[in-house]
């Protein structure tokens, strides 16, 4: 029986557009990618998370459900492409840039002062409670702090630090706003500070250095 699942090597490379080092000197930016439906898509996506969550089947019902995600899954793997021309991460129309693994983010305004987005934790960023997983919070800020990063530089870098102060809870399904900000550039440091709030509560802090990537750097 299948997994469903097709290993990185499986992946469909497309010879173009060569890169040197780990991230690409310009990240595309795309609004057509994966269809006119591919925001959708993710969104079902997302509720499926959600859903799983929360879902305790029955042993039928589980089958029912194996049988029905091997299904999608093998269409799935029959149209994965490499990491660079996937939709996921470079359509900027949508939360999140269509990144399902990120918290979805709508990125409301990037000015002198920074990026301010707002950020919704689903059913499936549960930790605890009714309150995010502070690991989500802080996959959060990292995604905005380093757009932050590249506003500040106008290139690529990579995080090597990142701290979180959780200061008070972290709610699910509700708009917060996250402001993120380059505080000071040293060279190829970049020193980024970010906030979370719920409306006039913090919910957490970051502090975190990013350090611009040299040509040719993996
Ligand atoms: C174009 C405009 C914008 C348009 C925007 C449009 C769309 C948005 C597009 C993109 C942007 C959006 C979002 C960004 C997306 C994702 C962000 C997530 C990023 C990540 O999720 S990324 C994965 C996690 N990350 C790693 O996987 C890093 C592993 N690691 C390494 O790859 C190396 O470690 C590296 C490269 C970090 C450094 O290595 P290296 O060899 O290049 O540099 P080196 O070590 O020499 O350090 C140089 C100076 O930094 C100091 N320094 C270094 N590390 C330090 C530390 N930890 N604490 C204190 N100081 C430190 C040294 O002390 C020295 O300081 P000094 O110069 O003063 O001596």
């Amino acid at each position: 029986m299948s997994d469903g699942s097709t290993s990185p090597e499986s992946t469909t490379e497309i010879g173009e557009d060569p890169h040197e080092g780990g991230f690409r000197a310009h990240t595309a930016i795309t609004t057509e990618r994966g269809g006119p439906r591919y925001g959708e898509f993710s969104e079902q996506a997302r509720t499926l998370m959600d859903n799983v969550r929360y879902a305790c089947p029955t042993p039928e019902l589980a089958d029912e459900l194996i049988a029905d995600l091997e299904k999608i899954n093998a269409k799935l793997a029959a149209v994965r492409i490499d990491e660079w021309h996937s939709p996921s991460g470079t359509r900027i129309d949508l939360p999140a840039r269509g990144n399902i693994t990120l918290p979805p983010f709508e990125v409301t305004e990037v000015n002198d002062d920074g990026v301010f987005a707002s950020v919704t934790f689903r059913d499936f960023h549960l930790g605890g409670n009714k309150a995010a997983h502070g690991g989500h919070v802080a996959v959060a800020f990292d995604d905005l702090g380093g757009y932050a990063s590249a506003v500040a530089i106008q290139g690529v870098s990579r995080t090597a630090y990142l701290t979180v102060q959780y200061r008070s809870i972290t709610p699910l399904n509700t708009p917060l706003q996250a402001h993120t900000w380059a505080e000071k550039v040293d060279g190829r440091k970049v020193f980024i500070k970010g906030t979370l709030h719920d409306g006039d509560r913090l919910c957490a802090e970051m502090d975190a250095l990013f350090i611009k990537l040299d040509p040719g750097q993996q």
